[in-house]
């Protein structure tokens, strides 16, 4: 008797997993009617089992879940789940909510390289995820006939509901209208108009460098209020005066806090619709969201005689039969903020790191920027330097500023899509692990996790500055398709040139003045550890002590 009683909340919650699986629902109320109200309804059911009323309501909640729960893991783990020939972590296949955990300490590039190095070159990182670490997959997935964006930004953007950000545009033909309108403003001529107020904000950093001449300062920081800067001057027109200030607001810390919620976010975008009901944890983004739209809404009242970014994300040259509302740019601005600065500054840390760890290749790049007698202001000439190019390269290939790159799905209710042999059918979400990849010794040799810049070198450089690394040609793999640390295809970063000038200028205005070492006692390895993927960067302290070089 009793145990036909309980096949009622077992047949149900059985048939609560076939909902979720082919529905997906993310709304708050599909969940409060999956997963309370239907199993609450079948208290009179269980009545004659119990004393109370409230006890037969537990025990019908109680089955229903047990059943869902243990429906949901032996399907993700039974051979008839569509992935269910990748291998993976156990954990992994049964729920992403693993690998979020793992990734909110930080350190998910390592965990992913890690899993690769186990299972192979496609590890199950989720129970709908695949990670991909060869670069046959790049095209397919990323490229002109690859997916569009996954749901992870559906969880960083929950506040975007309408007019959301261009990285954010899962849907490909919005994506391809909205990023037209980006492009305008990333031409070589709009990248060439931003060269003045890169080289004003430059001169800044340098002298705020140089009056610490003798001192120890905290590089990284710089580096970070220096980028924020820049991006608000394009973004806006003028902005924040953070290295004037040094973050006196507060500003940069409003950002840094908000990345571990968003990644973990990012991983399960599900949770988003719940997060942000919560006051406190919702702080830090729309406090953010508050900032960008404000600052939209002075630029647009004051303009201005520049032709900045935003005088293009803003359409204010008319080409647009409908110019973009102020929300779409006040997003947009957010963005071009977040994905220019927190990408700029923790290169030129790294790169400052590695060169002071790697004091030769330190002095072959300034031996050449001091040979090269180039202003700040001739990018041309910049884009010359090899050395310079090199050392850049290889701070993106060790450490690209998205570590993990981005991932992509079928299109929503599409028919699936093939990486190579591989099918990956709706609901799927998949990535190319850059981080993986660019260490790779197949894609990168010899000694793919060293700094050497020399890599990205000709032949002849090779032979004559490191004969004995570059001496074996058998020895020697360099495979550019797997280094994208800007992404790749039509959603790949919109930014690159820009990033790449803004890098090189940086790097010389700083070396033909200043001369760098680590602070007395700072552990150099203490610098990688502190690193935290939150998609974006987080990184510690680089104290450095100045000296004038001039
Ligand atoms: C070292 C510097 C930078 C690196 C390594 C970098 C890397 C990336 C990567 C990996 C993506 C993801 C693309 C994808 O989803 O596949 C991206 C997107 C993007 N980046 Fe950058 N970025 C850098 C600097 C910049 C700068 C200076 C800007 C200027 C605003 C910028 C603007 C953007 C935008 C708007 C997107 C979204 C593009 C789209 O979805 O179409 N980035 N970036």
């Amino acid at each position: 008797m009793m145990d036909s009683l309980l096949l009622a909340p077992l047949a149900a919650g059985i048939i609560c997993h076939g909902v979720y699986n082919k529905l997906e629902p993310r709304q708050l109320l599909w969940h409060v009617a999956l997963l309370v109200l239907v199993p609450l309804s079948m208290t009179p059911l269980l009545l004659p089992l119990f004393s109370n009323v409230i006890w037969a309501a537990l025990a019908a909640w109680a089955v229903y879940l047990a059943t869902l729960a243990t429906s949901i893991t032996i399907y993700r783990l039974s051979p008839f789940h569509p992935l269910a020939k990748y291998p993976g972590p156990l954990l992994c296949r049964i729920s992403k909510i693993y690998f979020a955990c793992v990734s909110f300490g930080g350190k998910q590039h390592i965990y992913y390289q890690q899993l690769h190095l186990r299972y192979g070159d496609i590890v199950r990182i989720g129970p709908n995820e695949l990670s991909f670490c060869t670069p046959d997959a790049i095209a397919p997935m990323m490229g002109a006939s690859g997916m569009p964006k996954a749901a992870f930004w559906d969880g960083l953007f929950p506040l975007q509901k309408e007019n959301r950000s261009l990285v954010g545009l899962r849907n490909p033909h919005d994506h391809a209208r909205y990023r037209r309108i980006w492009s305008r403003g990333f031409t070589a001529e709009g990248i060439k108009s931003y060269k003045p107020l890169i080289e004003r904000r430059v001169d800044q950093l340098v002298e705020n460098l140089t009056q610490r001449a003798g001192q120890t300062v905290d590089l990284a920081q710089w580096f970070n209020w220096f980028a924020y800067d820049v991006m608000n001057d394009l973004a806006f027109g003028s902005g924040t005066e953070l290295m004037q200030n040094e973050d006196a607001g507060g500003l940069w810390h409003l950002m840094e806090s908000a990345k571990p919620t968003a990644l973990l976010i990012g991983h399960l975008p599900w949770l988003a619709e719940y997060y942000i009901h919560i006051p406190a944890v919702a702080k830090s983004f729309t406090s953010f969201a508050y900032f960008a739209l404000e600052r939209v809404r002075q630029r647009y009242t004051e303009g201005t005689a520049r032709r900045d970014l935003f005088y293009h994300l803003m359409d204010e040259a008319g080409l647009e039969e409908t110019p973009p509302s102020l929300d779409q740019v006040a997003n947009d601005g957010e963005l071009a903020i977040v994905a220019g600065s927190d990408t700029v500054s923790p290169t030129l840390s790294n790169l400052f790191w590695l060169l002071l760890c790697n004091p030769i290749a330190y002095a072959r790049l300034e031996d050449e920027i001091d040979a090269a007698k180039i202003s700040v202001g001739d990018v041309a000439a910049q884009a010359q330097l090899p050395y310079l190019n090199a050392a850049i390269n290889e701070t993106m290939r060790l450490f690209p500023a998205l570590l993990s790159g981005s991932t992509r799905a079928p299109l929503v209710g599409g028919d699936g899509h093939w990486i190579g042999p591989h099918f990956l059918p709706d609901g799927t979400t998949a990535n190319v692990h850059t981080y993986t990849l660019q260490r790779d010794k197949r894609n990168f040799s010899p000694l793919p996790e060293k700094f050497l810049p020399e890599r990205w070198l000709s032949r002849e450089q090779q032979d004559l500055l490191e004969p004995s690394i570059f001496g074996d040609r058998t020895q020697v793999v360099h495979n550019t398709t797997a280094f994208v640390p800007f992404s790749y295809g039509p959603a790949d970063c919109i930014g690159k040139r820009l990033a790449v000038q803004e890098m090189r200028m940086t790097v010389i205005a700083i070396m033909q003045r200043l001369k760098f070492c680590f602070a007395d006692g700072f552990d150099q390895g203490s610098w990688e550890a502190e690193m935290c993927n939150y998609f974006v960067l987080t990184m510690g302290r680089l104290p450095v002590i100045v000296t004038r070089r001039v």
